[in-house]
């Protein structure tokens, strides 16, 4: 990997006697989709609310393109490239689908010069995610699989940097993980933006990620090219529901 982007370390996080995260690194480099999976209560959206800046790790440290941003606000790392999407969908559902990307994007000045170029600008993302026949529509109205592309496209209403996508492809269709799974990968190859995907859709994370880290427990259990940790027997019989030499499966929930 080139210098990170997006290098997390020695993160550790307790809720009081809960132990979620335990002296984990991560780090992502430009360009790449890197999958973090794990069990559920495994600690992924803790450590996406570390690195978001949501929450303050108890020790350990976020840096941004070779910055440390521990102490950083959330709205500070927002403006400067670090987006994310959420696995409980936060659109504001009495707003339109494009207004949910207007003001997504951030303020540069209050001219109407200004308006317009953040409507053009959702007006672009939203094209460049298909989703341009849903731009009137209340985002509140739409059916799951639409409202995670929605979601998604929000993220990117300003360019982001680094991407850390919570559980995108949670309740959609084939078709519709088709459409998110081309949407990222365009979105790292063309932005060389970092992403850092959350999925228990183990298919969909072996399909676009080029490494994968595994944790449990709020520990790394494992991490490497996405087809050796899907060969990892401790991986295996943790998370993919199979011990070694048994038939794949979908991961448990636990
Ligand atoms: N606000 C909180 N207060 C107390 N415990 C919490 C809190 N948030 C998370 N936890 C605990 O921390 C651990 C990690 O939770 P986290 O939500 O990060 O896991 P996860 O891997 O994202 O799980 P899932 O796949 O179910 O979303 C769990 O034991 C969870 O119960």
């Amino acid at each position: 990997m080139s210098r990170p982007l997006l290098r997390a370390s020695g993160i550790d996080v307790r809720f009081g006697g809960v132990h979620a995260l335990r002296d984990v690194t991560v780090s992502v480099g430009p360009g790449e989709i890197c999958g973090l999976i794990g069990p559920n209560g495994a600690g992924k959206t803790t450590l996406f609310d570390v690195v978001s800046g949501i929450r303050r790790p108890d020790a350990g440290t976020v840096e941004y393109d070779g910055t440390d941003i521990t102490r950083r606000s959330p709205v500070w790392r927002a403006r400067h490239g670090v987006r994310r999407t959420f696995q409980r969908q936060q659109l504001f559902g009495q707003l339109t689908v494009a207004d949910n990307l207007v003001v997504a994007q951030d303020r540069r000045g209050g001219a109407r010069s200004e308006a317009r170029r953040r409507r053009e600008r959702a007006a672009a993302v939203l094209h460049d995610c298909g989703l341009d026949a849903l731009a009137d529509s209340y985002a509140g109205a739409l059916p799951v699989g639409q409202a995670r592309m929605v979601e998604l496209a929000r993220a990117l209403a300003d360019p982001p940097r680094v991407l850390l996508l919570d559980e995108p492809a949670s309740g959609t269709t084939a078709e519709e993980r088709r459409k998110l799974a081309a949407v990222i990968r365009r979105t790292a190859e063309e932005e060389n933006c970092a992403v850092l995907l959350v999925e228990h859709d183990v298919a969909f994370v072996m399909e676009l990620c080029s490494r994968v880290v595994v944790l449990d427990l709020g520990r790394v259990l494992a991490e490497g090219a996405a087809a050796e940790v899907r060969a990892d027997p401790a991986v295996r019989e943790a998370y993919l529901g199979a011990g070694p030499g048994s038939a794949e499966g979908d991961p448990p929930d636990r």
